[in-house]
């Protein structure tokens, strides 16, 4: 039965055996206008949202958000009604009595609440949360970012996420100055997932026909669909994994842009609905069966002679050439390839960098290092309460003082900012992680140098040597159980080692900085702590064209009593790194510096490489490279994956 805007080809509808990747209770209306065409529809939602297998991360966040801070300064941002849901699901109860219920003290002394789009705001007042901000017209991260508001003092964004949510609003806000915490809200599963976040209405059920993905591709197979119509990229990929040509000969259409863009990556030609609307899909439906399809892919037959024509597709699976050995057999799957895997970043191997500053009451943001702050006591506390929670290695601590001298006096004195971290997050963290030091003299100089000058202006090598044997010792007497001395003095260790035994402190440990070079990735470290220095330390670190040099650096540091030694910066330095693990008998480390930190966060920020992924690649690389343990800003971060990625809590 014709209806007012029904267009002429609908004849191509009629009958046509068409596939939709959606779920019942999605596709409801889709679904009742094309069988009014006379389509004979079947769904296959191929994906599902079910919450994550640890909810905790997420039960937390909304503690925070729940707990009233500072009037104004948090902000609870949501990107997708599934996070509305996992939201609700766990607080407990449905509708404004749950979630509304739950944060209305905090709303009242000010939890801000962001949205992504309209869908998700009409969820949240659903739940009794009706958002503060909704961007005006892209309703995407990039839009929400657009229109977020100029604030004077940034302060928390509460984000909880999809497990493979881009990192693009994460990202925007922590470069706008905001501490973003995040948990997993939700994950994706293959349909039907066993405990699914939305569950099938009574209604939905059985009221369309429903394959799963093994029932799709048997369809395919046999000819048995005409279309399919694809609702988002992430179905596309789940249906036809690496073999695209599952769907030759069917007709596609695409919702949206990038779901089309998804299809021509992968060699298929689909019709793309421009908007989401149940019209616009059965108009880019009726386009999609009136144009010209390629040939199916040919059911699988027993070949009796091998494929001629170029042309064929590759079905036969005898090998055609006989080779010794066949490297890709241990990179098919995901579990083959960590069966397979040679090194891993366990949260044991990481140390956290760690800055505080004297006379901070809260974090201050770092410009340079999006997510990285400068921290007040109190936040120093809670930072290393959760390295110790979450099984860090340890943590090494950076001090910014508020007076400097020429030679550096606060570094020495026990009431100095970095002595009394020192002694805050022993008093928090006991012997639950390892407590390092910065040693050196940069911070607290009013020159900036490592070491103090001698009037000819030149870094007095022998002078700072008897500073930084006092400075061990008031780090130790401060409780580190690991001083790190970074200043690059001849002589260093051995002195700061008679310096600790003197004073009745065999037990501290030194961590050498062994073979530290003179780089131009120190760069957003100096905005750290706040530097001081003009010029450059070229005349004790180490020059970037020399190798052999680390080499005599690491006998030295060991010849002195070193206990662990260390390479710096890493991802440039990874020879250097691999020649001291060869043959280095004490454990080595490897600093991934704040310059190497701010080309990942920069280049992730700008959607030019996929963050969780290239920060986990480099510093895999740097444990490959030989490092038993690495210093890293992502060391929080790593931890969480690490967890996550193997089911631990
Ligand atoms: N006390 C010196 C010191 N210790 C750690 C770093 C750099 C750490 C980083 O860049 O992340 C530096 C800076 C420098 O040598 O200029």
């Amino acid at each position: 039965m014709p209806r007012p805007g029904h267009d002429d080809r609908s004849g191509a509808l009629h009958g046509a055996r068409v596939v939709v990747t959606r779920s019942a209770g999605r596709a409801r209306e889709l679904v009742a206008l094309l069988r009014a065409d006379g389509v004979r529809v079947r769904l296959a939602p191929l994906l599902e949202p079910t919450l994550p297998g640890d909810t905790a991360a997420l039960s937390a966040l909304l503690d925070r958000a729940a707990a009233p801070g500072p009037a104004g300064r948090t902000w609870l941002a949501v990107t997708s009604v599934n996070t509305v849901r996992a939201l609700q699901a766990v607080t407990g109860a449905p509708g404004p009595s749950g979630l509304g219920a739950r944060l209305a003290a905090a709303r009242s002394a000010g939890l801000r609440v962001a949205a992504v789009g309209d869908a998700t705001a009409a969820a949240l007042a659903d739940a009794g949360l009706a958002p503060d901000l909704v961007p005006g017209t892209a309703h995407s991260a990039a839009g929400l970012l657009a229109d977020w508001p100029a604030e004077p003092a940034p302060g928390t964004v509460l984000l909880p996420l999809s497990a493979r949510a881009r990192p693009t609003l994460e990202a925007g806000l922590a470069a706008k100055g905001y501490r973003v915490l995040t948990a997993t809200a939700y994950a994706t599963v293959p349909w039907p997932a066993p405990e699914p976040l939305v569950p099938e209405t009574a209604a939905d059920a059985g009221a369309v026909p429903t394959l799963d993905r093994a029932g799709l591709l048997a369809a395919l197979a046999a000819g048995e669909a005409d279309a399919v119509v694809l609702t988002a990229p992430s179905h596309l990929a789940e249906l036809v994994g690496e073999d695209p040509a599952v769907l030759a000969g069917t007709a596609l259409v695409a919702i949206g842009e990038p779901t089309r863009q998804a299809a021509a990556d992968r060699g298929l030609t689909a019709h793309a609905a421009a908007r989401p609307t149940p019209e616009a899909v059965r108009a880019a439906l009726a386009r999609a069966l009136a144009a010209p399809r390629g040939p199916r892919r040919p059911e699988p037959t027993t070949p009796t002679t091998s494929p001629t024509e170029e042309t064929t597709p590759v079905t036969d699976r005898t090998p055609r050439y006989d080779l010794v050995s066949r490297p890709r057999r241990l990179r098919s799957t995901p579990a083959v390839r960590r069966l397979a895997a040679q090194t891993r970043v366990h949260p044991s191997d990481l140390i956290l960098p760690v800055f505080v500053r004297e006379g901070l009451t809260e974090p201050a943001p770092l410009g340079s290092m999006p997510g990285v702050v400068q921290h007040s006591m109190d936040s120093l506390r809670r930072a290393a309460a959760e390295v110790a929670a979450k099984g860090l290695g340890g943590i090494m601590l950076f001090g910014v003082p508020a007076q400097r001298d020429a030679r550096g006096s606060a570094g020495c004195d026990p009431e100095g900012v970095l002595n009394r971290a020192l002694r805050a997050v022993r008093a928090e963290v006991g012997d639950d992680t390892v407590v390092m030091a910065d040693l050196c003299l940069d911070e607290f100089t009013d020159h900036g140098h490592c070491g103090v000058l001698a009037e000819d202006g030149t870094v007095d090598n022998d002078a700072t040597l008897e500073i930084y044997g006092r400075m061990a010792v008031a780090q130790a007497e401060a409780g580190a159980h690991v001083l790190g001395p970074s200043g690059m003095m001849d002589g260093q260790v051995g002195v700061i080692r008679a310096a600790l035994d003197e004073a009745g402190r065999p037990d501290v440990a030194v961590l050498a900085y062994s073979a530290k070079y003179s780089s131009a990735f120190y760069g957003p470290f100096r905005e750290a702590v706040d530097s001081q220095l003009q010029g450059d330390r070229r005349t004790y670190q180490m020059d970037p064209a020399n190798r052999r040099e680390a080499l005599h650096e690491l006998q030295l540091d060991l010849d002195e009593g070193a206990d662990m030694v260390m390479v710096k910066p890493a991802m440039s330095y990874l020879d250097i790194l691999r020649d001291v693990a060869e043959v280095s008998p004490v454990p080595v480390s490897a600093y991934q510096i704040s310059g190497e930190y701010a080309m990942i966060e920069a280049a992730a920020a700008n959607g030019w490489i996929d963050r969780r992924a290239a920060v986990q690649e480099s510093v895999l690389s740097i444990r490959r490279a030989g490092a038993d343990t690495v210093l890293t800003y992502f060391a929080v971060e790593l931890a969480d994956w690490f967890r996550e990625e193997n089911g631990l809590s």
